[in-house]
């Protein structure tokens, strides 16, 4: 009896990342059910299967093999490999993509009422963070001496109860620094999420790869781009074009019954504001349809 080969991704089981994690691979064609509390979930349409664990955990599975490939945070990721270097552990993998979502800022925090006159202001302070070996890594490169503790949540409590001076975590808002009296002094790290696999994948395993990367790329591409569509007066479409966003070149087609109009199609890979639509209206443009395209390719 042969066994089949199948492609094993790790993401988060639930978090920051869940969600986009399982829609970006709905997108990408896997049909699969993780909505009870089935662990490693089969996709019933391709030779892929999904493990969910937690995200700290998606680093460590992919450099030891566990897993093929994962959806992790760069934060949680380069932590994972420098403590592993440190510990003399497996720490290669390969960043196949960057994705399109889990954008945040490792940043370093301190009372609002802290007196920040740049970086040496926080020579021999001590921070509470999760991500110590990235602040390590900063403290060494700036030529500053710091301190910390290493607290897995509700890092911003810390000052505030004597545990740290200061915080090094994940920002995004800005909201709970806000809540908790901390203001925002040093951005060290800026991440987002990535796929990433082992170094060498077997070749049956690269080949499902090779089908899915590209549905990756696309999904992304897809929720980056709109698809526009307008009616402009003939003698004005050298202005419209000029007004398009993106390096699309419009398709334009004939209005029926209409010899002073005609319709305009164009894919925009750049954000289509307000202002532009208002623009093409004052150009004598109508019908300014701006509509989500939900898969791309080529
Ligand atoms: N406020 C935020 N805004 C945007 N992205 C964030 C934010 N906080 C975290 N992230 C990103 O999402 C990832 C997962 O964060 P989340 O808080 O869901 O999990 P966790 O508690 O760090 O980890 P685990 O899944 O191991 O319990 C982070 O590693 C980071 O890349
Ligand atoms: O800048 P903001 O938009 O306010 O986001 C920042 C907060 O989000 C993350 O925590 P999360 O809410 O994921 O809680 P956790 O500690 O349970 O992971 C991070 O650790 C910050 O606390
Ligand atoms: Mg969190």
């Amino acid at each position: 009896m042969t066994t089949e080969t199948r492609l094993r991704i790790a993401m988060q089981k639930s978090g920051r990342l869940s969600d986009e994690t399982q829609q970006l691979l709905k997108r990408c064609g896997l049909k699969l059910n993780v909505g009870d509390r089935r662990l490693l979930a089969h996709v019933t349409n391709m030779p892929i299967d999904i493990m969910r664990v937690r995200s700290s955990d998606i680093p460590g599975l992919v450099m030891d093999g566990v897993c093929d490939l994962g959806i992790v945070g760069d934060n949680t990721l380069e932590e994972t490999a420098l403590e592993r270097e440190l510990l003399g552990q497996n720490s290669a993998y390969t960043k196949t993509t960057g994705l399109n979502f889990g954008g945040c800022r490792l940043s370093l925090a301190m009372p609002e009422e802290f007196n920040y006159t740049g970086l040496a202001s926080l020579d021999g302070l001590r921070f509470a963070t999760t991500y110590p070996q990235l602040m390590k890594r900063f403290a060494k490169e700036n030529g500053i001496n710091v301190d910390f503790c290493l607290l897995k949540g509700s890092v911003e409590v810390a000052p505030r109860v004597g545990l740290a001076d200061g915080i090094c975590d994940l920002v995004s808002t800005g909201a709970t620094l806000e809540a908790n009296g901390l203001k925002e002094v040093e951005v060290i790290y800026r991440s987002k999420a990535s796929l990433i696999q082992g170094v060498e994948l077997a070749p049956e395993k690269q080949a499902i790869l090779d089908t899915l990367l590209p549905r990756i790329q696309g999904v992304m591409k897809a929720k980056e781009s709109k698809y526009i569509m307008l009616h402009a007066p003939k003698d004005k479409l050298e202005e419209v074009s000029n007004l398009m966003p993106g390096k699309e070149t419009p398709t334009v087609l004939p209005l029926a019954g209409r010899d002073d109009l005609v319709a305009v199609h164009v894919v925009a890979t750049e954000t289509f504001f307000w202002e532009t639509m208002e623009a093409l209206k004052a150009l004598g443009c109508d019908s300014i349809l701006v509509m989500p395209i939900e898969k791309m390719m080529g």
